[in-house]
């Protein structure tokens, strides 16, 4: 046997694999008595005492991984962040107070952009009703923004990933692959910007002055002036407390409940491992906003494409037997698939009825 040391590159075990490697080396450092909910779902729970539960999650945001600082502008990265965040925090049932923000501050970032950041951050806090705490500050190569939400539920209501059923129903909160729809957006808008050689204040514009693009130079430019939604919705998205406070005023509790932050198709998967069930997706069940489909039709995509494997969505997916959802208004929750035994695997049932397994696809970071 060779004794040289063992070098697995990351992609080989991705990031999901890498995470259940680095549990394994935590051991008993990932375990304690009043741990209720470990690593593996989207926040952690600890029990408070007194019928109480605290949920902490971390998220990290890297300038050219997560953001692009040509079209994003820095307050909506700043809320952008929080956001997400406190998502997860929504995705516990939880409700989120304490915020901590660590920044790596590249050299070309001005006190006025960190400002910038900082206005975002505090307008989501604001509108999510939470405190920031502290942070850390470090030089780095890249902008880099760590975010680290606290949040407090009734132990009672606290939601896992893992209690979905054979039977019960598949919901989503809003409409999904708006996100996707927005970068693929503003990535073809900077493309045809650089294309033409011209400084991005160059760009062409509409006759109401909003930035227009073309996929090729023969091409009709299309006006990004038609797509607000999706554009709002990549760059400054909102995370759903308020559905989290209206399942409180209406007594609904669903029974597993997880974030749409890598597309319906990943998120799936996670349900499905997480509460040993099996999942059917209905293609033709899920809700794409008007300016999705433009969109999709505009730039020669599919929307259910964005919408199963997009991402950055922060919908909340969630089961519930479905006579549960009777005490929601129905214009708050979408039923988009079911839950099925587990050796059903997950699936995607199209229009015509035909069947296929859905990969996990997704973001891939690795
Ligand atoms: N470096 C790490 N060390 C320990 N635990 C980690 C690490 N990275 C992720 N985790 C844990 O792994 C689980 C999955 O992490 P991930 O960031 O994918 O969460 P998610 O909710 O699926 O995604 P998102 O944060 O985009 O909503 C979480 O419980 C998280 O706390
Ligand atoms: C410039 C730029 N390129 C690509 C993307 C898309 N993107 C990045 S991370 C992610 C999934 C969630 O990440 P995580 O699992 O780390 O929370 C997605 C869909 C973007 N937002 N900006
Ligand atoms: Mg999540």
């Amino acid at each position: 046997m060779s004794d040289s040391p063992v070098f697995t590159p990351v992609s080989e075990v991705g990031e999901f694999g890498l995470i259940a490697r680095l549990q394994e080396v935590l051991g008993d450092a990932a375990r304690s008595e009043s741990l209720t909910t470990p690593i593996g779902d989207d926040a952690a729970v600890s029990d408070l005492g007194g019928g109480r539960s605290q949920v902490i999650t971390t998220d990290l945001f890297v300038e050219g991984v997560h953001f692009d600082r040509t079209f994003a502008p820095l307050r909506a990265l700043g809320w952008k962040c929080v956001a997400a965040s406190v998502s997860d925090v929504c995705a516990m049932n939880a409700t989120p107070t304490l915020v901590t923000v660590a920044l790596g501050l590249p050299n070309n970032l001005s006190v006025e952009g960190a400002e910038a950041l900082y206005t975002g951050i505090a307008q989501a806090c604001e509108r999510y009703g939470c405190t920031v705490a502290g942070g850390d500050i470090s030089a780095s190569a890249r902008l880099v923004v760590s975010v680290t939400v606290l949040g407090e539920a009734e132990t009672e209501r606290i939601v896992t990933r893992a209690g979905a059923a054979p039977g019960e129903v598949l919901c989503v909160t809003g409409d999904l692959g708006a996100s996707a729809a927005g970068l693929e957006l503003l990535l073809r808008g900077k493309e045809q910007t650089l294309a033409s050689g011209a400084p991005p204040e160059a760009a062409e514009t509409s006759g109401d002055g909003s930035p227009t693009i073309s996929l090729t130079p023969d091409a009709a430019p299309i006006d990004l002036g038609q797509f607000p939604t999706p554009l709002e919705r990549h760059l400054m998205p909102q995370a759903r407390l308020d559905r989290v406070r209206l399942w409180r005023e209406v007594g609904f509790q669903p029974t597993s409940l997880i974030d749409v932050s890598d597309g319906v198709a990943s998120e799936a998967h996670h349900l499905s491992i997480q509460s040993t069930v099996g999942v059917v997706v209905e293609a033709g069940l899920l809700p794409v906003h008007i300016q999705t489909m433009q969109a999709a039709e505009a730039l020669a995509k599919r929307a259910e494409t964005w919408a199963l494997y997009g991402g950055e969505d922060y919908e909340l997916m969630f089961t519930a037997p479905q006579e549960a959802l009777e005490v929601l208004p129905k214009d708050s929750y979408a039923v988009v698939g079911n839950i099925v035994e587990p050796e059903e695997g997950v699936a995607l049932r199209m229009p015509d009825g035909t069947v296929i397994p859905m990969e996990a696809d997704g973001f891939k970071h690795f």
